[in-house]
């Protein structure tokens, strides 16, 4: 689907006679709050006269104070918080004409004629069928002279635009919904809490989470805490799955694992489309392994709790795309949703996202699962590839000899070199868990440049790395030491464990490392063999990549500590926050993060400013604090600028609020870096190291001679894995070089 519809500029304040309405319907999710917000001020700044309906279509339909005039403060404070401030509702007087008629009258009361609907499929076809019967219900209220002939004409176009908010992730036509980043988030905290105590007591775990009718929470919440088995309504199991699922349970624990995690989405079913309940599962293991098993149930803990940085982010960037949307819509134009696609907000029709959302249903009703699979779209399909690979036990025997020896069978090795962020861990099992299953060996270097010299080195194996998804840090160690210098010590211990693919996974210094050693390739043969980069850092400043693996972890980080902060000034009167992120000259950090918290001013490296903009923000603060906001917060980025440092932005602050605010200070350092790593970056590392292990193998298989030696020279066997305009693509490092600033 790729119908985008073409933007244009709208200036300030140039939307006056405007009337805009937001609403929140169905099941809530986190993050609709950060999407009221958005349409609100983007409204507001556009110009129009915006309302919030409470309570979604029954506030329409009962009008009154359901439907309120809604100003820049009243989405104060809301950005963080989860569920919707506006209330949401299922309403039976909508899906009948005479509701809808009661709710088209309030709506032109008020000169309202923009909706912007949050909500799932149901909301939106509902809001769609509102457009279509728009002119038959306004010639209805003329008839029964409940509105004038003028005013239908002056109202005579219902505009809408949707946004899709809910956890399932169950809408086609987006990658993510708004709350389902946040779901996840709920999910593997509560399955890494509840890993610990199986251990102790060698239990199996049948966790049950949400999706009706949607398998994404379930398989993706399984690749990110690695699950052993999980039940979903697209890919029902055969009959047979008592037997597979206990042997694959059986083996497992015979093999040194004290724990299992099952996990049984809610709308699991078999293949006659039989309930698969958490119930039934816990049965087949009591009876037939006799674990000492347990059903979490976990329930709307799912749809509460704080959004996630991602959730803020995505409905902050498809609210302000909403009005804007609604804003450029004409009497001929379609309505949208407003979807991710990869990295983008873009605008798709609604109709045929509903239609392709409600094929999904049908192809499931038919039985007919490939086709459910694919009609899910291409994240879900390659998602719940990489889950069926990474949860074999055994490697398929058709990839290895007689002799248990991988047929293509490479020597490939691993490494970080750089700081420690999260997701470097996931993406070291998924890539040794790929190779083994390709028939390869994989040998784990230990810290890095200087760990390789000194020979620590091991081969690991597949269950080595089990359990690592969830975890922070680099359990390999990992240092800065770049290879200059060091080169024929490097080279030695290459030949020595005759390696013919390498993976360096890490921040810039990997990226630098990689390049160096590259560069050496006419004086050192055994340089000659296809090297990759994962870009690591919670910095994102690696070029040849928009996201590197841990920022999403670190921009969470950040964005809770936010909210604590902000939180204890509660009760205290007027309070403005410094706070410096780290990011080195990137940042990425301080403008996300600011974005997630709602923050009034970040200043960065990347945008110059000077002592005129600064006092203009203190001004721009004090007379927020004169309208009735009462806290404000200000992220700076480390390295922003050399003098007007985080020391001096607090002082400015102080000495020029005096009187109408306090300001206070705090550098976050290094607990950035740490946490448990996110979803997001869980599942990233995963499927960057699955691509790694392909590309490698490819370049090892069309540069290798009879007798096994590898002669990669050209610039696009040294590469870095990024994700670029949507897509993962691998760029050779010397183009990045060439335009990397390495002072
Ligand atoms: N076909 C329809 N015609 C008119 N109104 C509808 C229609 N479908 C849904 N609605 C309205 O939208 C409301 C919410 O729909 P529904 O309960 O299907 O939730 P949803 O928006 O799909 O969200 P979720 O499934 O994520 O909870 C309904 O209560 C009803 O008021
Ligand atoms: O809150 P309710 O009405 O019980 O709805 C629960 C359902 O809503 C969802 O959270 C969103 O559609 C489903 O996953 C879940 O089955
Ligand atoms: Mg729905």
């Amino acid at each position: 689907m790729n119908s985008e519809i073409n933007q244009r500029f709208l200036a300030r304040g140039s939307q006056k006679d405007k009337g805009l309405a937001v609403f929140t319907s169905g099941g809530d999710s986190q993050g609709m709050n950060a999407a009221v917000r958005a349409c609100v001020r983007m409204a507001i700044y556009l110009g129009c006269k915006v309302y919030f309906i409470r309570e979604g279509y029954q506030g329409m339909v009962d009008g009154g104070d359901c439907i309120q005039e809604a100003n820049w403060a009243s989405v104060s404070s809301i950005i963080h918080r989860g569920g919707t401030i506006i209330g949401s509702a299922r309403c039976q007087d909508f899906r009948e004409r005479q509701g809808r008629l009661k709710a088209a009258n309030n709506l032109i009361q008020r000169g309202i004629t923009n909706l912007v609907v949050i909500g799932g499929d149901g909301s939106l076809t509902g809001a769609n069928l509102f457009r279509q019967e728009w002119s038959s219900l306004l010639d209805e209220l003329v008839k029964n002279k409940t509105i004038t002939t003028e005013q239908q004409e002056k109202f005579n176009v219902l505009h809408i635009v949707g946004l899709v908010g809910s956890i399932d992730n169950d809408f086609c036509g987006t990658d993510m919904t708004i709350g389902t980043d946040t779901a996840l988030h709920r999910i593997i905290e509560a399955i890494d809490a509840i890993s610990s105590t199986a251990y102790s007591h060698q239990r199996t775990f049948i966790m049950e989470v949400m999706g009706r009718h949607c398998g994404y929470l379930a398989l993706v919440g399984g690749l990110a805490c690695e699950a052993d088995f999980i039940f979903i309504p697209e890919m029902p199991p055969k009959v047979d799955w008592p037997d597979r699922l206990c042997s694959q349970l059986a083996q497992e624990r015979s093999a040194g694992q004290r724990l299992n995690i099952v996990i049984v989405a809610e709308g699991a079913m078999d293949r006659e489309g039989h309930p698969i309940t958490a119930e039934d599962v816990k049965k087949v293991i009591d009876e037939r392994l006799k674990h000492d098993a347990r059903i979490t149930v976990l329930g709307h803990v799912q749809r509460g709790g704080n959004p996630s940085a991602f959730d803020r982010i995505l409905a902050c960037r498809m609210g302000a795309e909403a009005t804007l949307a609604l804003m450029e819509a004409t009497k001929d134009s379609v309505p949208v949703v407003i979807s991710l696609d990869g990295n983008q907000a873009v605008r798709v029709p609604l109709m045929e996202c509903v239609e392709r959302t409600q094929a999904v249903a049908k192809a499931m009703a038919e039985k007919r699962w490939a086709d459910a699979v694919k009609l899910r779209g291409r994240s879900f399909e390659r998602n719940l590839e990489t889950y069926k690979m990474l949860t074999r036990l055994k490697p398929p025997k058709e990839n290895f000899d007689a002799d248990g020896k991988g047929i293509e069978g490479y020597r490939l090795a691993v490494m970080h070199i750089g700081a420690p962020a999260c997701g470097m861990n996931a993406a070291v099992r998924s890539f040794v868990r790929n190779a083994i299953y390709r028939g390869d060996v994989v040998y784990g270097i230990n810290d890095g440049v200087e760990g390789l010299i000194a020979g620590n080195v091991r081969e690991l194996g597949w269950s080595d790395v089990s359990g690592w998804v969830g975890q922070g840090g680099a359990y390999l160690g990992t240092k800065r030491t770049l290879p200059e210098g060091k080169f024929k010590e490097i080279a030695a211990r290459l030949k020595e464990f005759k390696i013919q693919g390498l993976l360096i996974i890490g921040g810039f210094e990997s990226y630098h490392a990689a390049g160096q050693i590259a560069d050496q390739r006419d004086n050192y043969p055994q340089f000659c063999i296809p090297i990759v980069v994962i870009p690591s850092t919670i910095s994102n400043n690696v070029p040849g990549t928009e996201f590197s693996l841990g920022c999403d972890t670190g921009l969470n980080e950040i964005t809770e500590i936010c909210d604590r902060i902000r939180q204890s000034a509660q009760g205290t009167k007027r309070r403005v926050f410094v706070i410096e992120t780290m990011g080195g000259y990137c940042g990425y950090l301080a403008t996300l993060a600011g974005l997630a918290g709602g923050a009034d001013a970040a200043y960065i490296y990347e945008e110059k400013f000077s002592i005129k903009d600064l006092q203009q923000d203190v001004y721009h603060m004090a007379s927020k604090m004169a309208e009735g906001v009462s806290r404000g917060l200000i992220l700076r980025n480390e390295k922003a600028s050399e003098n007007y440092t985080t020391d001096f932005i607090y002082r400015l602050y102080s000495e020029e609020g005096k009187g109408l605010f306090t300001c206070r200070m705090n550098i976050l350092g290094h607990m950035q870096q740490g946490g448990s790593p996110t979803p997001f970056d869980r599942n990233m590392g995963t499927k960057m190291a699955a691509k790694c292990v392909d590309w490698l193998a490819t370049q090892i298989k069309a540069n290798i001679d009879a007798n096994g030696v590898v002669n990669c020279k050209s610039p696009d066997t040294a590469t870095l894995l990024g994700i670029v305009s949507r897509q993962y693509r691998f760029s050779p490092l010397v183009d990045l070089i060439a335009e990397t600033n390495f002072e």
